[in-house]
């Protein structure tokens, strides 16, 4: 048995204004779940505004799940499982909502994820592209889950992302994955370091208008510090504390003047419990 069920209509509705305005396009619709629970509705968030189709990027969803210690792995390296049968369900149902799902190559050389798509009902061209920020070609694709995932049919062939332009190797990974190039120039003092813009517009340019990032820890942290590039940040809260030592989201400290000040703010916000686990969505407050 699948271990990802159909969530209950209430969950959906609770979900629906954080998620990718192509909402309902992929909704399998045979197998949700009957909920006769009334749940309270929060007000809905207004959607992205209509500018955002002109934009040059994707609508990025910003997800993942964490301790009540706001960790979100015991330790550096070490796949932690934090979501619950309701959460993990849910995940899966915003993965099938995004057409690219992308990590870090920090958790993809630990974790090596499957980064497809288990809701009940998702084809093969509902499957998110699973995308992998890898600046350096530091991750080992044939062999990995995610390629014998694609290679089987139950998911899309991988992107990796790479600092360059795509000269020189061709290495004996090629069938397994395909490479995007970003040029980040020579004049910077962080050569293997890409701007976040420039990511999601090769995206865009591919033909992905939603994707849902997942983590690791230094990417997610890095983007609830660039509110303009985020649209929806949906964090399971699960209940337990990892404990110190663990890898936690931290965003940067941000200090105006002389003052501190919160690095990020979520506003819009709803909370629904999901099993044992609870559900925050949000938006990212911009400054003004
Ligand atoms: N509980 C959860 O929801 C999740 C937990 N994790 C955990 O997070 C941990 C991994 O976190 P991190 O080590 O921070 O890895 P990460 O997945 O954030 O990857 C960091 C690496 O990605 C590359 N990268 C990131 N941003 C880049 C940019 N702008 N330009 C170029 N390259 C860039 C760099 O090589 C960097 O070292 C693992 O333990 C994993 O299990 C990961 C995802 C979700
Ligand atoms: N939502 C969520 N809950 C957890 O407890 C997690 N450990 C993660 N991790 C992320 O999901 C990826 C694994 O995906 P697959 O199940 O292998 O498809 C992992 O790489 C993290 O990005 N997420």
């Amino acid at each position: 048995m699948s271990e990802v069920s159909a969530l209950a209509e209430a969950d959906i509705s609770f979900l629906k204004p954080y998620l990718p305005p192509a909402i309902g396009l992929r909704e399998p619709q045979h197998d949700r779940k009957d909920d006769s629970q009334s749940a309270e509705q929060p007000p809905p968030p207004t959607h992205q505004d209509e500018s955002q189709s002109a934009q040059d990027r994707p609508f990025v969803t910003l997800t993942y799940a964490s301790s009540l210690d706001g960790m979100i792995s015991l330790s550096p390296g070490l796949r932690t499982t934090l979501s619950g049968p309701g959460t993990k369900s849910m995940t899966h149902y915003l993965r099938l909502h995004h057409d690219a799902i992308l990590i870090g190559v920090g958790t993809a050389i630990p974790d090596d994820p499957s980064l497809n798509c288990r809701y009940p009902g998702a084809s093969l061209e509902t499957q998110p592209r699973p995308v992998i920020v890898d600046p350096q070609k530091r991750f080992h694709v044939r062999g990995s889950k995610v390629a014998q995932l694609a290679a089987q049919g139950e998911g899309k062939v991988p992107w990796l992302l790479h600092v360059g332009n795509g000269g020189g190797d061709a290495g004996t990974d090629e069938a397994a994955c395909e490479r995007i190039y970003i040029d980040v120039g020579r004049d910077t003092s962080a050569p293997s370091v890409i701007a976040w813009p420039l990511i999601l517009k090769a995206l865009k340019q591919n033909g992905i208008d939603s994707v849902m990032i997942e983590g690791g820890a230094t990417i997610i942290s890095t983007l609830l510090c660039m509110p303009d590039l985020v649209d929806s940040v949906i964090v399971t809260v699960a209940p337990t504390w990892l404990g110190q030592g663990g890898v936690s989201i931290a965003p940067a400290a941000t200090v105006v003047g002389e003052e501190r000040i919160n690095s990020a703010t979520l506003e819009q916000t709803a909370w629904r419990q999901f099993g044992a686990d609870a559900v925050l969505c949000g938006r990212s407050q911009v400054a003004v």
